[in-house]
Order: structure tokens, then sequence, then C-alpha cells
């Protein structure tokens, strides 16, 4: 049997206060700026992206504290905390996040519970009392010396955040958590399958057991001056990339693959959503022009993003239905590279074919390549931080919870490629240090 050390108060104290001396010291070493609890403060660690040491040094840190907290608290309040204190920490996250008290909240000031009440709409003000004495307690907002509401460090970091919170902790995206059992014990585990039994269908309130983007599209009213669940959708995958990059998100992308090779070509960014991406890398890229590829119902959202971000010049949008055969691009242009990003994950090995395949054909008329970012799961045990590993299966098991889909591992990845066509090949994978992204490239040998 395996005897795990028994780690101690003093041994695991002893390592938080190794490590922190650690980052502190490369902190200073690198000038960057400290960690910090004020609402100017650190926000995230980005600007510490090539520097390595610092990034595992401090993903230690999390997972020494996180193991003392849990050897504090021992397992019986560890488990009341799951399925007490912590829930009720995303409810009030989720609560105030819609209503907006992050942006009623002045940066460097403060207000009353009645003026903050009165901005925000709020006519209940003792139970908006409630909800904000128990996220003082988690270190959002604070309580001033003369009663008034102010930010913290926490508080202040929500305008970024917020519209990947409202979708995650909203119904469709947490519908799914409560049928995910009845999933495993449904499911055939044939990867022949391509309608697969998905927890948020078997979670669908009209118990149709409608597939995710079959609901999404369904709730299209929406009334005036509010957004269709579409939008917001496209509005969190937007926040999740600044979010989930710690604020790094084209300098992840940029590390991850040869732009260059692609000087002068066309990228086709298929499930590009409103072209939320390819806005962000664009200005980076010189010289590659872009067609995003995507449900009709992001025409509208993309085409505002990307005037936006005036990239109209270089960034075109077209409605494609992934499934189907590719298209001819706008205006005449031809492939040089297909990109899919975070996409693949929330498919069946057979859907994913169905995806691939269409871009098979360019790759052999045009010697595009395909290049697929997204996630790809350790095959094995300590290739990681636990910290690192729960940030990356955190989005496989969401994967599953949406579409009955999930991220793959190199392997089988490569035992889905081999489905689609036996000339497809990975040519190069790379991890940016500590990014949840991988960046794959694929060839076909012709
Ligand atoms: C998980 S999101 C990823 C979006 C974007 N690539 C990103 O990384 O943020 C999956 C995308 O696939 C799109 N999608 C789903 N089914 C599709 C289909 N049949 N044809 C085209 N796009 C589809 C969705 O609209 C959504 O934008």
């Amino acid at each position: 049997m395996d005897q795990q050390e028994a780690p101690t108060l003093t041994a695991l104290s002893r390592l938080i206060t190794d490590s922190a001396n650690t980052l502190q010291h490369l902190l200073t070493q690198y000038n960057l700026q400290p960690p910090s609890v004020s609402p100017n403060g650190r926000k995230d660690w980005s600007d510490a992206a090539a520097h390595p040491d610092i990034l595992s040094t401090r993903s230690d840190l999390i997972d020494h504290t996180q193991a003392l907290l849990n050897l504090v608290r021992g397992p019986v309040e560890t488990l009341a905390a799951y399925s007490g204190s912590m829930l009720s920490e995303i409810d009030v996250l989720r609560t105030l996040n819609l209503l907006k008290v992050h942006e009623a909240v002045p940066l460097d000031g403060s207000l009353s519970i009645s003026d903050l009440a009165a901005k925000i709409g709020v006519r209940d003000e003792r139970s908006l009392a409630k909800q904000l004495r128990f996220a003082y307690l988690m270190g959002l907002f604070r309580q001033t010396d003369n009663g008034q509401v102010a930010h913290t460090a926490l508080s202040a970091a929500l305008p970024e955040s917020s519209a990947w919170i409202e979708w995650r902790t909203g119904r469709l995206a947490s519908q799914g958590a409560h049928e995910v059992a009845k999933a495993i014990l449904l499911r055939p585990q044939s990867v022949e399958q391509e309608e697969v039994v998905a927890p948020s269908a078997l979670a669908d309130p009209l118990g149709k057991n409608r597939a995710f983007w079959v609901q999404i599209e369904d709730v299209k009213e929406a009334a005036p001056g509010q957004e269709t669940e579409t939008e917001l959708y496209s509005r969190a995958m937007r926040g999740l990339l600044l979010h989930q990059n710690s604020g790094g998100a084209a300098a992840t992308y940029l590390q991850g693959l040869d732009w260059e090779s692609l000087k002068g070509g066309t990228i086709v960014d298929v499930g590009g959503g409103n072209g939320h991406v390819v806005v962000e890398l664009a200005p980076w890229v010189h010289g590659i022009s872009f067609v995003v590829q995507d449900r009709p119902q992001n025409e509208k959202p993309a085409r505002d993003l990307i005037e936006a971000h005036k990239l109209a010049d270089r960034i075109r949008f077209q409605a494609h239905d992934f499934l189907t055969p590719q298209p001819e691009l706008p205006d005449g242009k031809v492939p040089a590279a297909y990109l899919l990003v975070r996409v693949l994950q929330d498919w069946s090995d057979a859907g994913s074919a169905r995806i691939l395949k269409p871009l098979v054909r360019g790759m052999e008329k045009y010697r595009a390549k395909t290049w697929i970012i997204g996630r790809l799961l350790p095959d094995g045990f300590d290739e990681m931080s636990v910290h690192e590993e729960k940030n990356l299966r955190n989005m496989d098991l969401l994967g599953f919870n949406l579409h009955g889909g999930g991220d793959r591992s190199e392997k089988e990845l490569k035992s889905l490629l081999g489905m689609v066509d036996t000339r497809l090949r990975i040519n190069k994978i790379s991890r940016p240090h500590q990014s949840v992204l991988s960046f794959v490239e694929l060839v076909l040998d012709v």
C-alpha cells in the first residue's frame, strides 16, 4: 500500500516560508511588483510570463499553502467547507457580480450601503448588506472605518473577470453539474458515437434533452436592452481569454506558434466566436489577414468587435457551420493555416473528426497548416503542480458538463487524428511555461 509522507504543520509552514522568501527575492531581482491587497496593486502574473522560476515558485507556494489549510481544517471541516461556505462564496460572487457592485463602488473612495443600493437600483438594502458582509469575509470589497463600502484588490479585479463569472456561474453553464453522475452512468464508451449524453442536455429545463448549442440558440429573444445567450457567451469567451491567461492573452499565443512563417497569408479561425482571439493577435502579427468562421448568431457581435478594434481591413467574419465542407473564403483568399482555438474539447471524437475532415481537404489543396490551440491533459502524475493541473482539468470537466466532450491528452489527440486521415500528423507541440494552452501544429504528409 502507498505510504504517503505525512506532512506536519511545522514542516508545511517551513516550506511556505522558504517559497515565500524565494518568491520575494526573485521579484526584487527582476524588479517586479510584489503581490498586494491594494486595489491599485498587482492584479495578475502576466508580467512574470518570461520568468519560469517565479511562476514555479509561486505554484509551490500555492500548493503548500493549500496543503496547510486542509491540514489545519481537518477532513470534516474541509468537506463542510465544500458543501457550505465555499458554495456560499460562489453564490455571493455571482450575486454581487450580477448587481455590478464593482462598477458602483469608486476605485479610490467609498460609499454608504444606502448610496450603493440607490446607485445599483436595489430596494432590499438589508439583504444587500448581508451579501456584502459575507463578501468582506472573502476579501471581496471591505468595510471602511466609517462603515462604508470600498474596493479591495479582489473586487477591483472584477471588471476583467466579470463576463466569464457571469456566464460560468449562470444557469446554462451550471445546470449540467447536477446530472454528471447520471451521464456517466448512462454513457456508452464508443468513440465512434457522434451523439453523446451530455449532462447539460440531461438537465434541459424543457426536458427535451437539447444539446448545449441548441439550448443557447433557442433562447434567442432577449428583452429590449438585454443581450441574448449567444452574446453573453461570446462576451464570456473573450473574458475567459483574458482571465485564463492572467491578462497575458496575446503574449501566450505569440510564444506558442511561428507566426512569421505565415506572413502575407490568411489564417482561418474556425469556430472563432466573435473574433475575440484574433482581434488580440492581429496587432502583433503584421502582414497576416484573418477570416473568422462561426455560427451566424456571432455575425453581429463579431462585426461590432472587429469594427471597435479598427481591424476591418484585416479581419473578415464568415458565417459557416464547421461540420460542413469549407466554403470559398471572402475576397478570393486562400488559407495559409486553419486555427482551431478551444473548439475540439466540445466534441466527441466522431464530432471532432467531422470538424477536422474539411480542413484536411484545404491542407491538401493549399498546403495549409492546421494549428490547434487548446488544453492537452497530462497522461502521468506529478507533471505539473496541483495548482496548474487544477486550472487545466477544471476546464476539461466543464467540457464534459456542457457537451459530453472534454480535453484530450497527446495520446488521445493522436488517436483522433488517426480517425480523420492517416496522413495527418503532429509536427510540433509547445506549451509556454505554465500556460493552460498547448500549441499543436498539424501537417499533412502528401
Ligand atoms: C468554446 S468556443 C471557442 C471560441 C473561440 N475559438 C475561443 O477560443 O474563445 C466554441 C465555438 O464554436 C462555435 N461553434 C459551435 N458549433 C459550431 C458549428 N456547428 N459551426 C461553427 N461554429 C460552431 C461556437 O459558436 C463557439 O464560438
